[in-house]
């Protein structure tokens, strides 16, 4: 049986910034999935979903100028947008791999399945280690309704050589919000079917209401309050049964998709088998991301959910556990000011507290939010839907929350992301000269 210092289950964001890091410190790493490399963020999340959305966008933006100089209607052709994802994605496994046998780590293709405290077969080849990581991330939460395998996932999606004309997406939070921008842009009839009373509720409830009018411009149907409780394939498509207060109802479908949520990939691996501890569907993890009754196993990213599912929680994640591997458990992760985004058109964002969290916690706070359609930078870019929310800790000036929709809401959040993590404050931010006209020179108002 081979063994290694670290054993990594999984290929994505955290296997990589552990196995890179550990073997840079001398140690004999070994990497496993069965996919190919290169985990979700790149091949089957937010690189290609990125991509298609730069098609959208660019789609929107024309629209948007419409009548104000700019003539012509322009259109997604769909199997071209899809060859351009593909120049980012396909060399993704290659160049992973390349980059493994470079520095000497091991790889191997296939499930990893625990057989005791810290060994694991893969296919028929038995491995030792003396840590394992558990990388292996997130997969759709299963729904347990009659006909759930007739869902297409986030890869199947993200692959589709033709855009089926009606698009039904269960569950309304970041996965409906951008594939629903992508798909109406591109032209297909798409319907959200959200079992809570409102979508992205990971977001500032009132900048998400200013978002819906969005929705509603480009003709995603949104239906709140709506459970799906089956899905029945026909001879030419699918049925999606729902129930709400005010009644069932069957919407039709070309393609019908899961944005439900995800949960971390932990069903494969046999968890028991090596003593590994675990409560509905979650590891239990002790502060240095280690598990609290296998003291060889740690876990990093979407596997351990102990920050928001994100890839630069993947990798922060990925850096405590080779920090606490090298030195000893000494390290904690620290999850202030993570910021987030919904790629939708134009995007929404938020970082630190929410409205609620803040009045929850008690805290003593000013806050300024305002729909600010006729600010300079919403009118140059033809946009309606501008706005935001701050909120400023009273006692010590810091930044506490920022909550952003309109255009550059995807790069301006990253200041107040800045502000939060490193105690900066409103004053810091207002006297800063950010150039002008971008997104960042409004920070000064919004304070
Ligand atoms: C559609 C979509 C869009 C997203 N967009 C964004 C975004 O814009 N910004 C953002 O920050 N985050 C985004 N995310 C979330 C982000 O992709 C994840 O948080 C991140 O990729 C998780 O990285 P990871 O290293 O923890 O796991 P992953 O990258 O998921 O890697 C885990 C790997 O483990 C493998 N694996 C699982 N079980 C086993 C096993 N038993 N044996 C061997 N291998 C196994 C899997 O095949 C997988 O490749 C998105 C997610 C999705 C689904
Ligand atoms: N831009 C980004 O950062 C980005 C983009 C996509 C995905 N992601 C990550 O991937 C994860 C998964 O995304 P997601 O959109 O699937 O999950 P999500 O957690 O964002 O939203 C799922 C929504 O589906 C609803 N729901 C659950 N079961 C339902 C049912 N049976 N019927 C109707 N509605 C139902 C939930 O109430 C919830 O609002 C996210 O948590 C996120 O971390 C991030």
């Amino acid at each position: 049986m081979k063994t290694y210092d670290l054993v990594i289950i999984g290929s994505g964001t955290a296997a990589m910034v552990a196995a890179m890091r550990t073997r840079a410190a001398g140690w004999q790493v070994a990497v496993i999935d069965f996919r190919p490399f290169g985990g979700t963020c790149a091949l089957r999340g937010c690189d290609p979903k990125k991509m298609l959305i730069r098609g959208a966008v660019t789609v929107d933006e024309a629209h948007r100028m419409r009548e104000k100089g700019v003539e012509g209607a322009l259109h997604i052709n769909w199997p071209g947008l899809m060859a351009f994802k593909r120049t980012f994605t396909d060399p993704v496994p290659e160049k992973q791999e390349r980059r493994y046998a470079e520095k000497e780590i091991d790889t191997y293709h296939g499930q990893a399945r625990f057989t005791g405290r810290n060994t694991l077969v893969v296919n028929d080849t038995h491995i030792e280690g003396r840590h394992i990581l558990i990388a292996a991330g997130a997969q759709p939460i299963r729904l347990g309704i009659p006909g759930e395998g007739y869902l297409a996932d986030n890869e199947d999606f993200l692959r589709l050589e033709q855009l089926p004309r009606r698009i039904v997406l269960v569950g309304g939070g970041y996965i409906a919000a951008e594939f629903s921008h992508i798909a109406a842009r591109a032209g297909a009839e798409v319907t959200i079917l959200q079992r809570g009373a409102r979508i992205l509720k990971q977001f500032d409830p009132e900048l998400v209401g200013w978002l819906m009018e969005k929705f509603l411009e480009i003709g995603v149907d949104v239906r709140t309050g709506t459970t799906v409780d089956a899905i029945e394939k026909t001879g030419t498509g699918f049925l999606v049964h729902t129930s709400a207060e005010n009644g069932a109802r069957t919407f039709e479908a070309d393609l019908v998709v899961h944005a439900s949520g995800r949960a971390p990939a932990l069903e494969a691996l046999d968890l028991d088998a090596a003593g590994i501890a675990h409560e509905k569907g979650q590891l239990k993890l002790n502060e240095y991301l280690q598990s609290v009754s296998n003291e060889a196993i740690y876990a990093a990213g979407d596997a351990a959910q102990m920050g928001p599912p994100l890839t630069p929680v993947s990798s922060h994640d990925a850096k405590v556990v080779v920090a606490n591997l090298l030195e000893g458990n000494r390290h904690k992760p620290d999850y202030r000011g993570v910021p987030s985004v919904a790629f939708t058109i134009p995007p929404i964002a938020a970082v630190g507290l929410s409205e609620d969290q803040a009045r929850r916690q008690g805290l003593k706070f000013r806050m300024q939010s305002q729909k600010a359609s006729d600010w300079f930078t919403a009118r140059q870019a033809a946009e309606k839907i501008y706005g935001f929310k701050v909120l400023v800790d009273d006692a010590t000036d810091r930044v506490l929350g920022g909550h952003l929709v309109g255009p550059h809401a995807d790069e301006v959040i990253n200041l107040f992301a800045l502000a939060i993590r490193h105690n900066l404050t409103a004053e810091d931010l207002k006297t800063t000269m950010f150039a002008y006209p971008t997104g960042a020179s409004d920070i000064g108002y919004m304070l």
